[in-house]
């Protein structure tokens, strides 16, 4: 392998037996492309973008002048993870995304925001402090779910003396076979929990809100003790040593850790699917005797049955209704945007779908 393959491998590029990339059609684009070279977004700006060709290795590039027009879809331009053709400093071109984590944008406006691409393992950053809420992680679960692996991280373990109770309100996000790891982001043996998604070429998000630990963990995966969160030194391309914020890190177990702000707003894109995260909802909802059940008081009525019998949690209950009603309120607005501008409907959700069997899932 030469040693440029071997540096994009070290930031994720997935590299075949023959030195190709593993993934067929990147290998299209790269010979349609002959005088192109790939490289990672690593941070995404207004004019352009900085993007890395291995680790320490990032510099400026300018973006295609297709993607300045205002009227371009966001989610159609290159973000964070993203992998890209470069040549003579400009984008010029974007390589299939393998996955994708996106959410409704805020705003009154329908519009798509990618929060990753590229993205192996979506860690669901919460605190065990008084930011603990399950209904918040569910929406995390639903919007990252159908790009990567969700992982639930709990940090502030050492400040809970009961994370057994929060493992509880959890049981059911564990029943569907999401790992939920509580850890102190503080201390490198305890988020150590974290290593089996972190393999060299592996990449994580992290998401959550403001205050749940995520820089914290970046800098403990990093080996920064101490620093002042939020800010992590590194080497600009110009030379001299700035505080900048790091989107897309690699960390030196090998695997790239991106890090995102906190969001206060999780719109679903419409997208989602509320099935996955809620199989076990759907699961019960599915035996009660009329199939068209509002899971109010018809007789028959399973959900009520479960509920009642402790089985099934009303509040999650409540919030798979809520959430149900915005997907699909999303989809339709969706569908009649995609219908405006006769765009093609991309077929299934292929590009998105989890690879189940890769994460042993299901
Ligand atoms: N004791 C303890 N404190 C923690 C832990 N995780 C985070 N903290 C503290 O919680 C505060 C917020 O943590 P940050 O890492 O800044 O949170 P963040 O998710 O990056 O927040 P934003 O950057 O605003 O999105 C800091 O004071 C951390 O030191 C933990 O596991 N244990
Ligand atoms: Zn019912």
């Amino acid at each position: 392998m030469s040693p440029e393959t071997a540096a994009l491998q070290a930031i994720g590029w997935p590299v075949g037996a023959d030195g190709q990339p593993e993934f067929p059609p990147w290998r299209e684009a790269l010979a349609a492309h002959p005088q192109a070279r790939p490289a990672r977004v690593v941070e995404q700006h207004r004019t352009g973008y900085v993007v890395a060709d291995g680790p320490q290795r990032s510099f400026k590039v300018e973006s295609p002048p297709d993607w300045q027009r205002p009227k371009f879809p966001p989610e159609q331009r290159a973000g964070v993870g993203d992998w890209v053709l470069i040549e003579g400093g400009r984008i010029v071109g974007l390589l299939p995304r393998r996955s994708t984590i996106k959410r409704g944008a805020a705003g009154e406006h329908y519009r798509q925001q990618l929060i990753a691409a590229n993205v192996d393992t979506a860690f669901v950053v919460c605190g065990l402090d008084g930011d603990f809420n399950p209904r918040r992680i569910e929406r995390y679960l639903l919007l990252v779910g159908g790009g990567a692996e969700p992982v639930v991280v709990l940090t502030k373990a050492d400040l809970c003396p009961d994370a057994d109770r929060a493992r509880a309100a959890l049981a059911h996000v564990a029943a569907d076979g999401v790992a939920i790891v509580a850890v102190n982001a503080r201390e490198r043996a305890s988020v150590a929990q974290l290593d089996r998604w972190l393999q060299p070429g592996r990449t994580a998000v992290l998401v959550g809100s403001s205050g749940a630990g995520k820089s914290t963990l970046t800098n403990t995966l990093l080996g920064i003790e101490r620093m002042k969160t939020g800010e992590v030194r590194a080497h600009d391309s110009r030379g001299r040593h700035t505080t900048t914020y790091r989107a897309l890190i690699p960390l030196p177990s090998g695997a790239c850790l991106i890090d995102t702000p906190g969001m206060r707003e999780l719109k679903p894109t419409g997208e989602e699917d509320v099935a996955d995260t809620f199989a076990d909802v759907e699961a019960v909802a599915a035996e009660c005797r009329f199939r068209d059940c509002s899971h109010q008081r018809e007789p028959g009525c399973a959900v009520r049955a479960a509920i009642d019998a402790g089985t099934l949690d009303e509040d999650r209950f409540a919030h798979y209704l809520k959430l149900r009603e915005e997907v699909e309120g999303a989809a339709r607005t969706l569908a009649q945007r995609r219908a405006q501008k006769g765009e093609e409907k991309t077929p299934g959700r292929a590009p998105n779908k989890r690879v189940d069997d890769r994460h042993g899932r299901r």
